[in-house]
């Protein structure tokens, strides 16, 4: 298996052409965060932001509003069961993020299967926690998108029908073949399963261990997709690896790195990426 380099992470982050504006940078979508689980979608939507996505909207629970825009200001809010406002806004998305905090409740179920038929071709659809435990134990039928799983080992486990013990790069590659999607199995060492390859994210550290810090991922990896659009699969292999490598810049002095601590690093390391 091939590893990431910083060197592929440098090739996708390039300067940015001055004749630009927001729209140029990607419009991102971010779907989760229940009454319980708010925290997951802010901070899915704040690594979207914070890694340069240029307009990014976040679908989630009445009850987080408040909280979101206090902290994340620069992003917009709907209500992720106002079915109108959904169909209007998701075929303007070139991204869009769904799961982090959405719940496993009939709620949730109904908020998946409406984005499902909303979602167009060309989208890219990262599907991440909740929503891949629901799309497994609902066997949902994928919409026809460009879907990317982001599972743990037992997210994977329950999408996969492989235990733990049986994920090994082989199976876990027919496995992805079967889904015909993008799946990255996340671990101590993640592994990116792309239609034409698979990798491996040789850097991040236990310092990751913390709740939120794959909801995080999802957000880098929008806001990666959003901006470096030619590269389609070097973008995927380059959110993962620079999620992993700002917390292993920030554990040369710290014990735990925490996701909001990663997203607060995420401009200067890509300004640091793209010189
Ligand atoms: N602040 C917030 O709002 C937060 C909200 N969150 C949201 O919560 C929702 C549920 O997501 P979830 O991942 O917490 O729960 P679930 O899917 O039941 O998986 C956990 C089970 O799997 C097992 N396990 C085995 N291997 C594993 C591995 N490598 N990595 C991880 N787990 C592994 C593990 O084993 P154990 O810990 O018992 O050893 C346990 O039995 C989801 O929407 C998410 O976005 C969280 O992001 C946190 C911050
Ligand atoms: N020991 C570890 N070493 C390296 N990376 C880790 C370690 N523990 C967790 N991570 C990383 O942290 C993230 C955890 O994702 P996930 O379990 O979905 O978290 P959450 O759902 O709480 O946001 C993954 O990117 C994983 O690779
Ligand atoms: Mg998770």
């Amino acid at each position: 298996m091939q590893k990431i380099t910083e060197a592929l992470v440098r090739q996708v982050i390039q300067p940015r052409s001055q004749e630009s504006h927001k729209g140029s940078f990607g419009r991102v979508l971010t779907i989760g965060g229940n009454q319980n689980f708010g925290g997951a979608i802010i901070m899915s939507t704040s690594a979207a932001v914070y890694s340069g996505a240029g307009l990014v909207t976040c679908a989630t629970a009445p009850q987080n509003f408040v909280s979101l825009h206090a902290r994340l200001p620069e992003a917009m809010v709907v209500d992720y069961q106002d079915q109108t406002m959904l169909a209007e806004l998701i075929p303007q998305m070139d991204v869009l993020v769904i799961g982090p905090g959405l719940g496993v409740d009939a709620t949730a179920l109904a908020i998946l299967k409406f984005v499902f038929t909303q979602v167009q071709l060309h989208q890219n659809l990262i599907i991440d926690g909740s929503a891949i435990t629901l799309v497994a134990q609902e066997r949902l039928t994928l919409p026809t998108a460009q879907i990317i799983f982001t599972p743990h080992q037992m997210e994977w486990q329950r999408l996969s029908g492989l235990a733990l013990a049986e994920q090994t790069p082989a199976k876990n590659q027919a496995a992805q073949q079967k889904l015909a999607a993008t799946v990255i199995v996340k671990s101590h060492r993640t592994e990116v399963y792309l239609p034409s390859a698979a990798w491996q994210n040789p850097v991040g550290s236990a310092a990751m261990a913390t709740g939120g810090m794959g909801d995080c991922l999802t957000g880098i990896l929008a806001g990666f997709l959003a901006q470096f659009t030619t590269q389609r699969e070097a973008a995927i292999l380059a959110a993962v690896y620079a999620h992993s490598q700002i917390s292993d810049q920030l554990a040369q002095r710290q014990y735990v790195t925490l996701p909001t601590q990663i997203i607060d690093a995420l401009p200067q390391y890509m300004a640091r990426m793209s010189r």
